[in-house]
């Protein structure tokens, strides 16, 4: 199945019950490890909020939700430069934080997010991420402990994802076809 967003077009890579299926799983882990204690989920906009949504519905133990709204991509290509236009505020000291991102592809806009939420001192800091590029990313980070879906280095979009802040609103997972 393909979709064509202002003279691009995209392939399906990952449909909608394969998130369904994936979100489950990652929900009985985290379940599983924060069973007694009460953690913050940090969401980061605008990419999040899908996935979020269907992640928290998963989510039994007693929690917290927050977000920050962060931005690094002009269209489809990449800026150096992370914006944040929402800021934190929780107080993260001390707390259990699972980051939740959609997408890790370079890593910046994680990296930017880590070190916003340590500077808080919190007793742990997970993430949470749906997709990850891992021919992509630039650092090396110790706390990527959830992952839906590692894929290639294609510029994808669907489930939260936009090219040109449009195809956010589809359910699957679509790749650039390049030719
Ligand atoms: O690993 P990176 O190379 O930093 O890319 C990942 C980030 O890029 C996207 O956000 P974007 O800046 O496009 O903003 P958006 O979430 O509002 O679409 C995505 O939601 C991630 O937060
Ligand atoms: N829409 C979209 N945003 C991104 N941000 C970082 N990588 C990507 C990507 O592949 N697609």
């Amino acid at each position: 199945m393909k979709v064509t967003i202002n003279q691009k077009t995209f392939e399906r890579i990952i449909d909608y019950n394969q998130i369904k299926k994936r979100i489950r799983l990652i929900g009985i882990q985290l379940n599983v490890t924060y069973e007694h204690q009460h953690p913050v989920f940090i969401g980061v906009l605008n990419g999040c909020f899908m996935f979020m949504a269907d992640l928290m519905k998963q989510i039994h133990m007693a929690c917290e939700v927050s977000f920050i709204k962060l931005s690094s991509y002009d269209d489809s290509s990449r800026r150096d430069k992370v914006d944040e236009l929402i800021g934190l505020d929780t107080n993260l000291e001390g707390r259990e934080v699972i980051i939740v991102e959609d997408i890790v592809d370079t890593g910046n806009s994680l990296k930017h997010t880590l070190d916003l939420v340590n500077k808080q001192k919190p007793a742990s800091v997970a993430v949470c991420t749906l997709l990850m590029k891992p021919n992509s990313v630039q650092y090396t980070f110790d706390n990527i402990a959830y992952v839906g879906f590692e894929i290639a280095d294609d510029f994808v979009i669907g489930y939260g994802l936009d090219y040109q802040g449009m195809g956010r609103t589809l359910p699957d997972i679509y790749k650039e076809i390049t030719s």
